[in-house]
């Protein structure tokens, strides 16, 4: 079965074509800074021991432009994996809000794009490029099915205790203010790897995911019981643009002092704060780059980002009532070896001992940065969304092709 999976951002496309079950990608790619001049994009093909890579820089106005020239790749004379995009069976695409209606993945008919556009305002950085991504993909592969695999839905399972907000009932019951939870797939990713990995599928986990965005989740047994993402992907954590929790009175004091109308002060917390607010750049690597050389906003915005992550550590091995396993993920927990040993020092009394050595060493896969011997494991667990999302749609599809054959054959048969 060809999956083809979309992360569509809002200047931006990830993909990723796999020939499932097999669980390696024929080829992936990033198209960037679509929208603006010079747009790039990087296509991969995977050949086994080694890639082939083609970069492209070219104006693309929009989604649309930027998914017709990656079909022009993946059907490429040279260089293409398929013919035609109807070899294309299932677009699975990534879509960052499902609010209440989608605990699971989900074909997508007129009515789920019609839930999906409800939830805009939730997500506002996401889910109408996620709903682009989708109308677009609907153009190009039109023998496709469209599925979508939302962020929300791991957390579907945290207790009530854990979603609701203080406020009067009416708010959840007739309005859906309650929290969600974000970055699901690759918080359910990689905390499946590491029960794997422990052989402990009782196991108590706090999985962190550093990227872009940043979220944390408390993962008993394998099912998300809280996280640190809410409403929407603006609470928690420090992020790259977005502060991450905020005391509400400070939005009172923008609008009733400051004079700033709701989307001034959307865009304030959310592409204006976090680290890019404190330091003037939202790219870890140059936040690095600055506190080595001396300056000192970036000094105290890491040692914010770390403080928070730190909190939200005891809170979480207090929920789980216990902790087995600390596991770093995504673009920053893999890569960034002193935001780890900020996170982890001093923490022995929840029994994390902290290997400094382990943490300096690179290396591809699952790896252990405690000491041995540690009552709590840390891990770098490296996140793939796109290859959770395929193998859901898969799951999702097979399991039906396989019910309706089971169906006809049994009718076929007359009983
Ligand atoms: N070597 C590195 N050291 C520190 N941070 C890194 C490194 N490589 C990538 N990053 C960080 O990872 C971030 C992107 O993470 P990623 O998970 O790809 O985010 P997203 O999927 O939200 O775009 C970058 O903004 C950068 O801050
Ligand atoms: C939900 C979210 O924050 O996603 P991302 O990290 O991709 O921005
Ligand atoms: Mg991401």
């Amino acid at each position: 079965m060809n999956i083809f999976v979309v992360n569509s951002g809002s200047s931006s496309i990830k993909y990723q074509l796999f020939r499932m079950p097999f669980n390696q990608p024929v080829c992936s790619g990033l198209v960037e800074r679509i929208g603006l001049e010079n747009s790039v994009i990087t296509h991969k093909v995977h050949l086994g021991d080694h890639e082939e890579v083609k970069q492209l820089i070219l104006d693309l106005p929009d989604h649309e432009a930027g998914l017709h020239e990656v079909v022009q790749l993946l059907t490429d004379s040279k260089i293409g994996v398929i013919q035609d995009p109807a070899e294309i069976e299932v677009v699975g695409h990534r879509v960052v809000h499902g609010g209440e209606s989608f605990a699971a993945t989900t074909v997508v008919t007129q009515e789920v794009k019609a839930e999906i556009k409800k939830l805009f305002p939730l997500a506002p950085l996401h889910n109408p490029s996620n709903y682009m991504g989708i109308e677009v993909a609907e153009h190009i592969f039109t023998n496709a099915k469209q599925v979508a695999v939302f962020d929300t839905a791991f957390h579907q399972t945290m207790p009530e205790k854990a979603f609701r907000y203080a406020i009067p009932n009416s708010y959840y019951t007739d309005q859906g203010i309650r929290a969600y939870g974000f970055h699901g797939t690759s918080h359910k990713y990689v905390s499946e790897q590491a029960l794997e990995y422990l052989d402990k599928p009782d196991a108590k986990i706090i999985t962190i995911h550093l990227g872009n965005g940043c979220s944390m989740a408390a993962v008993d047994a394998g099912k998300s019981v809280d996280t640190s993402m809410g409403f929407g992907p603006l609470s928690g954590l420090i992020m790259g643009t977005r502060s991450g929790d905020i005391d509400p009175s400070v939005i009172f004091h923008l609008v009733n002092q400051l004079g700033y109308d709701p989307d001034q002060v959307n865009t304030l917390l959310n592409k204006r704060s976090g680290m890019q607010g404190l330091t003037g750049f939202s790219d870890m690597r140059d936040i690095i780059k600055a506190m080595d050389e001396g300056d000192k906003n970036a000094s105290l915005a890491y040692d914010l980002y770390a403080y928070r992550i730190k909190k939200y550590i005891g809170a979480y091995a207090a929920v789980l009532n216990g902790l087995d396993a600390l596991i770093f993920t995504a673009g920053v927990g893999e890569n960034d070896a002193i935001i780890r040993e900020r996170i982890c020092q001093q923490m022995e009394f929840l029994g994390i001992q902290f290997d400094l050595e382990k943490n300096k060493i690179r290396a591809k896969g699952i790896r252990e940065i405690n000491i041995a011997g540690s009552p709590v494991k840390v891990l770098v667990v490296p996140t793939n969304e796109e290859q959770e999302i395929a193998r859901q749609c898969y799951q999702l599809l097979h399991v039906q092709a396989a019910s309706v054959a089971e169906n006809t054959s049994t009718h076929a048969s007359g009983y």
